[in-house]
């Protein structure tokens, strides 16, 4: 059984704020609960780097979600500027490719290279966003074959870069690592707990099932920032989580 700080460490909660200042009145509210915190493109599209810095300095672990897309020297550039700014996690697109894939890998170690007081960054790649469903991804994103061997698929391509592991709904957790082995990182957001609303998230589990599917980071963002007390909901989730170890 573990500790509530020990499933504390294993939630990434999504600061989708406009502002800075709403951002750090959820974080007020969650004080003291050592989560993961997650900046998402509607903050820092705002906000910019100075708040990552500010987290950071905080003593927050910070997953910077850009989710980058792009050619590959572009995207070896944009992971050289986020591992300079000192997160602990960022993430790709696989679908941008293998080499795409290694040039965020390469990005990141010419940074360290630059610096060797800078940490390496859990690099992950996005598979099918959970609000894709299996139709979406046959019809419109013109990919065949089950949502389970797509993910797997963009999972594989993702270690062979030398990637960290991946994005991906709870529900392709055990694929996942019996294709890529158990150390290979699954962050799963698609989490709602009972009765809460599915809102745009299509292939979802509870915070409890998604932990006993064997994930390693579960993302929460709604539950908990639209919640009426945010900091009860962040610890009914932990509980959950815990009882799931
Ligand atoms: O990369 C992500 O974090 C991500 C990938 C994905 O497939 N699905 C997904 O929901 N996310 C992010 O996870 C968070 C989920 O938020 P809620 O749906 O509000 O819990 C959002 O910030 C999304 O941007």
């Amino acid at each position: 059984m573990s500790t509530f700080e020990q499933a504390a460490g294993r939630l990434m909660v999504a600061l989708d704020y406009p502002t800075a200042e709403e951002a750090r009145g959820l974080i007020t509210q969650l004080e003291g609960i050592p989560c993961y915190v997650k900046v998402g493109m509607q903050l820092y599209y705002a906000v910019g780097p100075d708040f990552v810095r500010e987290l950071k300095k905080r003593g927050y672990r910070v997953f910077l979600d850009l989710k980058m897309h792009d050619i590959p020297n572009t995207v070896r550039g944009g992971a050289n500027s986020v591992t300079r700014l000192g997160v602990d996690m960022f993430n790709v697109h696989a679908a941008g490719g293998l080499k795409m894939m290694a040039a965020a890998l390469a990005g990141a170690e010419a940074a360290l290279a630059g610096d060797p007081s800078l940490a390496m960054p859990t690099i992950i790649a996005v598979t099918q966003l959970t609000s894709t469903s299996q139709e979406t991804l046959n019809q419109e994103i013109g990919i065949p074959g089950t949502m389970e061997d797509a993910v797997v698929a963009y999972a594989s391509l993702a270690k062979q870069a030398g990637l960290h592991g991946v994005v991906a709904s709870p529900l392709e957790v055990q694929a996942i690592k019996k294709h890529c082995g158990n150390s290979f990182k699954t962050v799963t957001p698609g989490i709602r707990p009972a009765g809460s609303a599915a809102g745009d998230q299509f292939r979802t589990l509870t915070p409890g099932d998604a932990m006993r599917q064997g994930t390693d980071y579960i993302v929460v963002g709604r539950p908990i920032t639209e919640a009426k007390d945010p900091r009860r909901a962040a610890e009914l989730i932990i509980e959950e989580m815990k009882e799931a170890w």
